[in-house]
This record gives C-alpha cells, sequence and structure tokens, in this order.
C-alpha cells in the first residue's frame, strides 16, 4: 500500500472526508503526505540548511551542545556533530519555542525549556527559524483537529496538550555521505548502508520536509521495508509512540530508517510534543478515568531519551533520573488534604 496523500487546500471545506482518510492511513502504514501546506517555502528552506552546515567550524562549535563543548551551557538545544562510529551518520541544529525564565516549569532538570542558542549576528537566521516552527506547529494542530474529528472526538480534544509551552523540536539536519568504510554496525542487508538506523519516533507527531531525496524507508504492514519516496513541495507526516500509546495503539508509530545515497542529504523535522507539564497517561480512546495513570510528559520523556531509546544525541544527558513529576505531587497533595 502506497502513502496516501491529503490536500491541505481541502481540509477547510471536505473536514469530515479529509479527517477519514487520515485517520484510515494513521491505523495502517502511519505515514501520510501533505500537500499544499501554507507558509513553507521548500527551496529557501533548502539553501537554509546549506548554507548553515557549510559554515566553518568555529561557527558550529560555539552552538555546540555541552557533551561536546564543555564551555557551552545547552545541554538540549542547538548543534550536535556527526559521531564517529555511530551508525546514525549525521548533524543538526535545534531549537524550541522561547520559554519565559520566570515561569515555574523552568528547572535545571528540564532541559526541554533550556533557552535557545543563535549565532551571533544572524538575526535573519534567527527569525526565519522562529517563524518555520511555527508554520510546522499551526500545520501540526490542524491535523490533531482532523485526527480528533476523524476519531468522532471534539475537534479540540488533543490540541489543549501543546497550548503555550510544547516541547517541540524544529530541526534542521545534514547528512554527509560516509567517507571511508562506514562502522559494521551501519551495514545491513543487500549492501545498503544507513544514515539513521530503524526506529520509531518518540514524540507524538512529526512533519518532515526532506526535498527531493531518497533514503527514507518505512516498514510496511506487511513486515517490508518500502521507500517512502520523495515528493517535493509536499511535507511527510508519521506519528510517534506517544500518540500510539495515547490511542491504545489504535495508530502505528512506523518504524523507519535512513539509507545513504552517497551524496549530502539535509531534511528538516518537526518533533511535535506535548507541554513539560501536560498529563500523558491518559488514553483518547477509553472510557473517562479508565486505565488513567497521570504521568507528566517532561518525567516520561526523559526517562524514555535517556533510558531507552539512548538516541545518539542525548546518550550524553546530565543524569536526571531524579526529575520529579509534579503532576503526580499535585495528585497526592490533593488526595492527602
Ligand atoms: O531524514 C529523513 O528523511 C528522516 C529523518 C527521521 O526519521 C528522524 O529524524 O527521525
Ligand atoms: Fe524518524
Amino acid at each position: 500500500m502506497s502513502v496516501p496523500i491529503i490536500d491541505m487546500s481541502k481540509v477547510k471545506d471536505e473536514r469530515k472526508e479529509m479527517a477519514a482518510k487520515i485517520v484510515k492511513a494513521l491505523e495502517t502504514s502511519g505515514f501520510l503526505y501533505l500537500d499544499n501546506v501554507p507558509g513553507l517555502d521548500h527551496k529557501k528552506l533548502f539553501e537554509t540548511c546549506k548554507w548553515f552546515f557549510s559554515q566553518p567550524w568555529e561557527f558550529k562549535e560555539k552552538l555546540q551542545r555541552n557533551a561536546w563543548s564543555p564551555e557551552n551551557k545547552n545541554y538540549f538545544r542547538g548543534y550536535f556533530p556527526v559521531v564517529a562510529k555511530e551508525p546514525s551518520r549525521k548533524e543538526g541544529f535545534e531549537i524550541g519555542r522561547d520559554v519565559d525564565r520566570n515561569d515555574p516549569s523552568v528547572r535545571p532538570e528540564n532541559w526541554f525549556y533550556e533557552p535557545n542558542v543563535w549565532p551571533e549576528g544572524q538575526e535573519e537566521f534567527k527569525s526565519y527559524m522562529k517563524q518555520n516552527y511555527e508554520v510546522m506547529h499551526e500545520t501540526a494542530m490542524e491535523m490533531l483537529r482532523l485526527i480528533a474529528i476523524g476519531l468522532g472526538l471534539e475537534e479540540d480534544a488533543m490540541v489543549y496538550l501543546f497550548a503555550k509551552k510544547p516541547c517541540s523540536t524544529f530541526r534542521i539536519m545534514h547528512y554527509p555521505p560516509w567517507d571511508g568504510k562506514p562502522p559494521e554496525n551501519a551495514l545491513i542487508e543487500d549492501g545498503k548502508v544507513l544514515t539513521t538506523p530503524d526506529h520509531s519516533d518518540s514524540n507524538f507527531i512529526t512533519l518532515l520536509i526532506n526535498f527531493n531525496y531518497v533514503g527514507l524507508e518505512r516498514l510496511s504492514p506487511e513486515g517490508q521495508w518500502v521507500a517512502v519516496p520523495p515528493r517535493p513541495g509536499s511535507l511527510i507526516m508519521n506519528i510517534g509512540d506517544l500518540l500510539d500509546r495515547m490511542t491504545g495503539n489504535r495508530f502505528k508509530a512506523t518504524r523507519h530508517r535512513v539509507i545513504d545515497i552517497g551524496v549530502d542529504r539535509y531534511s528538516i523535522p518537526f518533533f511535535l510534543e506535548p507541554e513539560f507539564e501536560a498529563d500523558v497517561g491518559r488514553n483518547f480512546l477509553a472510557e473517562a478515568g479508565k486505565d488513567h495513570v497521570i504521568e507528566s510528559y517532561g518525567r516520561y520523556m526523559i526517562h524514555v531519551t535517556k533510558y531507552v531509546r539512548k538516541y545518539f544525541e542525548f546518550k550524553v544527558l546530565p543524569d536526571f533520573l531524579n526529575v520529579k513529576d509534579s503532576l503526580k505531587d499535585k495528585e497526592a497533595q490533593e488526595a492527602s488534604i
């Protein structure tokens, strides 16, 4: 089965039909193409990726995470380099939404609300990145409204989780081709070489621009690796483990991977993630209260990122095992009153 196409110019007029089509796709292949998303200039985004990653090392080093530049204060946002011997061969630069430094959720153990870092004197780059974060966010909210309709829920049943301080990440990414012999752990069947190993995304939904590049593959419901062909001008959407879990596994967080294409490859994912304090313990499709174990997104995700998935770019994050679940604390306090 190929990946269905949703024409976003039709979703205002044909809401119910589009919603049903989206839900069906997310129950099966878990992938969608979104055509005609307003506000995205793919050509300029491509130029932005090329410009950023062709900057000299000193430029990138200033933005590099603490794990690789101990003098820098950013642990989670900013630049991460290509790491030798990893089957994941990519460098990236990431931003989140700015959060007021006096907000009570801004705490040392909360990486998600760490301040963004920016290259000095590059105001245009900064505002362009922030603008595109918001375009991606808005597109994601529209998708969540359509998904809710398709599931027979209130249109706003999901968007509240992302209200003001979503933990989402907007990333620009560069995959340099392998030079020399790739490590054994990057070699897979049929002589193919990985630049991103088999994974499902751990967030809520992902929106991806990968320009005109081949290389992305998904695991089909029949268990075959199949190409997700490039569709220039379109966004690729897939869902992550969190939405899979919050629909009681009705939706599939489809596994996917990226194959080395022998030349530089650029892509731009937007990983939609709830607010740090959002309760992700519920199942949208279950009866209210049933099997509901309150859990804040931040605590859940810090655990997953560092101890379950062990993503190479976050492996080195400081040990925040004692991060508190403020939602659970609140619940306990209320119960004891
Ligand atoms: O670059 C791509 O085409 C896919 C990237 C991806 O799967 C990811 O960053 O999670
Ligand atoms: Fe992915």
